[in-house]
């Protein structure tokens, strides 16, 4: 069953419903972006039509389309080589003469896209932040940047971009778009099902199109008796939600559960994912799987924006979508299995606070409380790197325990590298340890060349006895590093104290 969110995708600008000011104002700067030569910002909620405007618009001038979106790493060399080459890869003739609908360049024009352009600050690594703006200044082909919330973006991107919002879409202009799809589809309507699927989506058309899917998954009519409004009120247990969507219920209904479990869409659509191919024949699996891949797809965006109103786009995949890659009803008993990834993160979260309590000298309890929740926040993702790095370091973290932190998938390069330049680091902390202590035994005094990390935590620990005291006296392993020393010399005073500066 395709996604009729992409099915019914507009391909023109004149199918993008609803925000006609903001289309007739984004053709007009495609059609005199020669004059101006400035990047836009189209800017609204999600599932509005900003994205599909975008290329919609290519489509239009006969362009063709660069996009780099939010689950590509977009750091600073990343851009330069996708959207950098193409946005300086002018034509020597580039002025707009014949080609494309609206007379653009066919032959040389690329529409550069960047999805999710607020996200700047929390997504982009520093480099990434300052090449979008470069970019924006020096590109050659006109350049589309997609927000959820314009102010959010710096306000030397906003300074360099000209701005156009795209509103909710009305009810008003919803309710036409899910009659096309339902005569496109062969499904009888009531109007007022049409009307209750646009009023219950609040603008949002993608969630509309998702719905009216849902609800009319494997039949050919829809009611306003079809369209289930308002949460159930009782919470729905995991086992009996299991059962809905894997055995008993129609995607709408299915979608309904999911909503009454007090239980996120990540977790749901593990334990989803984990129990699958206990119940489905491997023909509806593989449809299945597609949905999953989806709403993994939905909740790495979530991940990487922040942005919560993604979740519902995961849960109508591995909700609804799963449901619906079922043939039928099906009966009998399962033993649920708990998601296996479950019980190995408790022991990686176990072992991750062990050694950060161990080498900060605070209670277990501390450090899953004051202490992790803070280093899940400053390296989520591994960025900044280099604070991963130093944290690795201090804690002597292995990839499982990296991954754990920072939320990043543990087999990713990513977090290997990390972990390895982690463990040369450590190295390096020993090695001039052990210089320190010659030097102190050579000549009998400090040598300042000897040991910039070690000096610190040695006059820390008021012993002038020196790295000898702070690097091999102690008992256990984590204390080799300079941020293991740093903050066993003050656990009696502070021992909420793993601030940046304990494993810088
Ligand atoms: N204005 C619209 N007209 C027609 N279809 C639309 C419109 N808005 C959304 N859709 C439908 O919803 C789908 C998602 O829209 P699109 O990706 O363009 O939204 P968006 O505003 O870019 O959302 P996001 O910020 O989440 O990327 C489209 O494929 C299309 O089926």
């Amino acid at each position: 069953m395709a996604d009729w969110t992409e099915k019914y995708r507009p391909s023109t600008l004149s199918e993008v419903r609803g925000n006609d000011k903001a289309r007739d104002a984004f053709a007009e700067w495609a059609r005199s972006w020669d004059d101006h030569r400035e990047a836009v910002v189209l800017h609204g909620s999600p599932g509005v039509g900003k994205t599909s405007a975008a290329h919609a618009l290519a489509n239009d001038m006969g362009w063709e389309t660069v996009e780099l979106n939010a689950s590509d790493q977009r750091t600073a060399d990343v851009i330069e080589r996708f959207a950098g080459r193409a946005a300086r890869n002018a034509t020597l003739g580039g002025s707009a003469a014949g080609g494309g609908a609206g007379g653009g360049d066919t032959a040389s024009r690329q529409l550069v896209i960047l999805d999710e352009a607020d996200n700047i600050h929390g997504n982009y690594d520093r480099g990434g932040a300052s090449a979008i703006t470069k970019l924006v200044k020096e590109s050659g082909q006109p350049i589309v940047l997609i927000a959820n919330d314009y102010y959010d973006m710096s306000r030397g991107l906003r300074n360099a971009t000209q701005e156009i919002e795209f509103r909710d879409v009305s009810a008003r202009s919803i309710v036409p778009v899910l009659r096309d799809v339902c005569r496109k589809e062969g499904i009888e309507f009531e109007s007022d099902a049409l009307q209750q699927i646009a009023e219950g989506n609040r603008g949002d058309l993608r969630g509309a199109i998702n719905d009216l899917q849902a609800a009319t998954q494997g039949r050919d009519s829809i009611t306003v008796a079809d369209v289930v409004t308002g949460d159930r009120d009782k919470a729905l247990g995991l086992f009996p939600f299991l059962d809905a969507v894997l055995k008993e219920e129609s995607a709408e209904e299915a979608l309904q559960s999911a909503y009454a479990v007090d239980e996120t869409p990540d977790d749901l659509m593990r334990w989803i994912e984990n129990n699958v191919l206990d119940v489905y024949e491997p023909t509806e699996a593989v449809r299945a799987y597609d949905f999953l891949a989806n709403a993994d797809v939905w909740l790495g965006r979530v991940r990487a924006t922040q942005n919560y109103s993604y979740w519902r786009y995961a849960t109508d995949n591995a909700a609804a979508g799963v449901a619906a890659a079922r043939d039928g009803e099906k009966g009998g008993w399962t033993r649920y299995g708990r998601p296996q990834f479950w019980s190995s993160s408790d022991a990686t979260a176990d072992e991750v606070v062990g050694k950060i309590a161990a080498a900060s000298g605070c209670s277990v309890a501390t450090a899953r409380r004051e202490v992790l929740p803070f280093l899940e926040t400053v390296t989520h993702h591994c960025k900044p790197r280099e604070l991963t790095v130093a944290m690795a370091a201090a804690y002597d973290l292995e990839e499982a325990g990296v991954a754990f932190v920072t939320g990043s998938g543990e087999s990713t390069n990513k977090v290997a590298s990390i972990v390895e330049d982690a463990q040369a680091r450590r190295e390096e902390l020993i090695e001039e340890h052990a210089d320190g202590a010659f030097a102190l035994g050579a000549a009998g005094r400090r040598d300042d060349a000897a040991d910039a990390a070690a000096s610190e935590s040695a006059d820390r620990d008021g012993d002038d006895s020196g790295a000898i005291a702070g690097g091999s006296d102690r008992s256990d392993s984590g204390g080799d590093s300079a941020a293991a020393d740093d903050s066993a010399s003050d656990e009696e005073e502070d021992d909420d104290q793993a601030g940046l500066t304990d494993f810088m």
